[in-house]
């Protein structure tokens, strides 16, 4: 092979050659490092540079720098009411006055009222999107929600504290009874008071959800540098594999893992540059791969199927030469992993059973991906009460599907089968059970990973 091989770890590792017995499993620990390595090991030469997406795009991305705000949000101070618009001053509470006592002042006269009251004249109406006058002394400005205030109105009356308590019609000349002593800044929102111009509005390193994309846009922001996906090559592999949507000859099944990997990965922030189904035929698969590197030049090839024990383990049999190393993992399901480089390359191969490559991907790939490529989506992990007993293989890291509930407890689903999609499917969750442990009563506390 003419790239560079990378760290597969040491402990544990079965070379494939069933004539020499190797030293046993490989820890899952020591695999989900020796994954990460070799994504490390790739990326330190390969260092990802960012790239501009527009916002409406950007869903899901990781912002590659920090966002700092390029104006005030608010951009002007505004109502955050319909109401008037007044100096506060002119509602101070008449010194001497006593409530319910009142006092009428016409139109563009002095303001006058009482503890009850303030009458002052109005003047013209403000809608959103225009750019109103200054407020005259004893004036109150009818202004519309979002609507700019005008300069010297440091105060909003709604109009359901006003009388009359509806909008006189644009133009009309009058006057509106106002409470008396309301503070500056009521219902006021100030420019900047969101967030100032040149303030942090997001950190690199956020992945972009509808809120943060809501912030970009709200500020004006229509791109958004954001760190690369890590590019994969997807590949399952079985003469017995056939597209969703075919009909299926006698021995054949539909492929699962294009779709689980693909939407696996896409939701860990990677990207699929293309996937395939092939072939049991060695000289096709690897002819194919080395033209779909040359052509693609993936972060990382992965495939599914083929690394086992069989007479037709094509993945196992085209990569003999290779830097690759297959070897059995103490995890049950996804015990058969293959991991190296192929031209360079890194290569994952995860084994066929559906089951078995779902939690491949969650125990090693995910994981790798959030520590090593900035695309932050570990799993959370919690502590949960089992709702009934589970056995677990001697030597093994089980993994079964659960659904964890808001009460703290995780019902399993299924059993171990690593076939078993219809069950995979109804959980929402991965029961982790560790090595040296082989029996759990019901209402045993276990790790769950939260799927869903
Ligand atoms: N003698 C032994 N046999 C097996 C062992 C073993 O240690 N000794 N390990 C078993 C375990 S555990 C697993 S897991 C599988 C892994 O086998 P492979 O990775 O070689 O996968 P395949 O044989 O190609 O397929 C296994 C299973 O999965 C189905 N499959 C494959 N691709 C897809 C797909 N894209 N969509 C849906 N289903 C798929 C395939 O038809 C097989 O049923 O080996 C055990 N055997
Ligand atoms: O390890 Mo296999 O993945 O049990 O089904």
């Amino acid at each position: 092979m003419s790239g560079q091989s990378a760290p597969q770890g040491t402990e544990g590792t079965d070379t494939g050659t069933d004539a020499v017995p190797g030293p046993g499993p490989r820890s899952v620990a020591a695999h989900q490092a020796a994954v990460a390595e070799l994504l490390r090991h790739w990326f330190e030469a390969h260092p990802p540079a960012a790239e501009t997406v527009p916002v409406a795009e950007a869903a899901g991305r990781v912002l590659a720098a920090d966002v700092h705000a390029p104006g005030n949000l608010p951009p002007f101070t505004n109502s955050q009411m319909d109401g008037y618009a007044v100096r506060s001053a002119d509602l101070a509470m008449p010194a001497g006055e006593s409530a319910g006592e009142s006092a009428a002042a016409g139109p563009g006269g002095p303001a006058a009222g009482s503890a009850a009251g303030i009458r002052l004249a109005t003047a013209a109406h403000i809608p959103a999107g225009s750019a109103p006058p200054p407020l005259q002394p004893g004036t109150a400005a009818p202004v519309m929600t979002g609507a700019m205030l005008p300069e010297g109105a440091d105060a909003v009356v709604p109009i359901e504290a006003c009388d009359p308590d509806h909008f006189l019609p644009a133009g009309t000349a009058g006057s509106v009874q106002l409470p008396a002593g309301i503070p500056p800044g009521r219902f006021v929102r100030r420019a900047g008071s969101d967030i100032a111009a040149g303030a942090l509005a997001l950190s690199g390193g956020t992945v972009l959800g509808t809120l943060q994309l809501g912030l970009l846009a709200g500020l004006g922001l229509d791109r958004v540098a954001v760190r690369p996906r890590t590019r994969v090559l997807l590949l399952t592999t079985g003469d017995e594999v056939r597209e969703p949507g075919q009909p299926l000859g006698p021995g054949q099944i539909h492929d699962a893992n294009t779709t689980l990997l693909r939407s696996s990965l896409e939701a860990a922030g990677a990207r699929v540059l293309r996937s395939r189904i092939l072939a049991d035929s060695p000289a096709e698969f690897l002819e194919r791969l080395r033209a779909d590197i040359a052509a693609d030049a993936p972060d990382l090839v992965l495939t599914s199927g083929g690394i086992s024990k069989g007479a037709y383990e094509v993945v196992r049999q085209a990569l003999a030469a290779a830097e690759v190393r297959f070897l059995s993992v103490a995890m049950q399901p996804g015990g058969p992993q293959g991991i190296g480089t192929v031209d360079g390359v890194p290569f994952l191969g995860f084994p066929g059973n559906p089951v078995s490559s779902l939690v491949s991907f969650e125990m090693f790939l995910r994981p790798a991906l959030a520590a090593v490529t900035g695309t932050p989506r570990p799993r959370v992990q919690v502590q949960a009460r089992l709702t009934e007993p589970l056995q677990s293989p001697p030597g093994k890291h089980q993994i079964r599907r659960g659904r964890y509930c808001p009460d703290g407890t995780v019902v399993p689903v299924g059993g171990p089968g690593s076939h078993l999609m219809h069950a995979l499917a109804s959980s929402n969750a991965l029961i982790l059970v560790p090595v040296g442990t082989e029996k759990l009563p019901e209402g045993a506390e276990v790790t769950v990973l939260l799927v869903d």
